[in-house]
């Protein structure tokens, strides 16, 4: 099997593409794998697709299936169009619905799902948070010093709510963001639906306009827009390389 390790800002993914729909949650757990497997994030997976053009089985490190992850996304929209599957431009499908992705070079914008609240805003653990889905579930608290991010408490969250769970801190018209994932169970140095989430809560609040910057712990800088309800998603990605494993 020929795949690709990618990386988008800090978060890592190993994508494949076959013609062979199966479960791969036991594949994605080894492979995934940080000291026995390649290691990544996520693992993804491109299949044929009659409507779109493709379609895309995302699996997070624990081998858990996840219905959107925003920065594999680009990641995969960037494989799709260098291994010949898709045009620049292009429309695949995903558990949380239809995505739009455009690559230019190693940019790549994604069109993500419509966001939704999930809930009002509550307090917990002294902090105030805010609830949405971006594709999967975020909680999103604002912070003076994202130095803050306390793992404790972001898995206590994510548990209890069954959500991924996001610091952010602003600065002007930029966010700073630390992410804990599900189906990683740990901080990973970005997540893309985590930095929308948090962009989308503080557009809601009026904490910053129509577009900002952002930035993950890799240090990456990152663009979100909204327009019309819509959320843009850009940033760069890297094939960081291609190899055959026997699988
Ligand atoms: N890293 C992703 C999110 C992947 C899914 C998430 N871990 C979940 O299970 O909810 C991103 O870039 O959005």
């Amino acid at each position: 099997m020929h795949i690709a390790k990618y990386n988008a800002n800090g978060n890592d993914f190993i994508i494949f593409h076959t013609f062979v729909e199966v479960d791969r949650s036991t594949l994605a757990q080894q492979l995934c794998d940080r000291q026995k497997g390649v290691g990544a994030d996520g693992l993804i997976v491109l299949l044929p697709h009659a409507e779109y053009d493709f379609k895309w089985q995302f699996y997070n490190n624990d081998g858990s299936i996840a219905s959107m992850c925003g920065n594999g996304t680009r990641a995969c929209a960037h494989y799709a169009f260098t291994n010949q599957l898709a045009n620049a431009s292009m429309r695949f499908l995903t558990g949380a619905g239809v995505i739009t992705s455009v690559v230019e070079n190693d940019l790549v914008e994604t069109e993500l799902t419509t966001p939704k609240v999930l809930s009002e805003s509550f307090e917990e653990n002294g902090l105030t948070w805010h609830f949405c889905d971006t594709g999967v579930p975020h909680l999103v608290t604002f912070v003076e010093d994202i130095g803050c991010f306390d793992k404790v408490i972001a898995r206590q969250m994510r548990y209890k709510y069954n959500a991924n769970v996001n610091y952010a801190r602003l600065e002007k018209n930029a966010l700073h963001v630390r992410t804990y994932e599900r189906g990683v169970e740990d901080e990973t140095l970005a997540c893309g639906t985590g930095m929308a989430a948090c962009f989308y809560s503080a557009y809601r609040q009026k904490l910053v306009g129509t577009s900002a910057t952002i930035y993950p712990i890799s240090g990456d800088e990152l663009s979100l827009r909204i327009v019309d309800q819509k959320l843009f998603f850009k940033g760069s990605v890297q094939k960081v390389f291609e190899t055959v494993l026997d699988l």
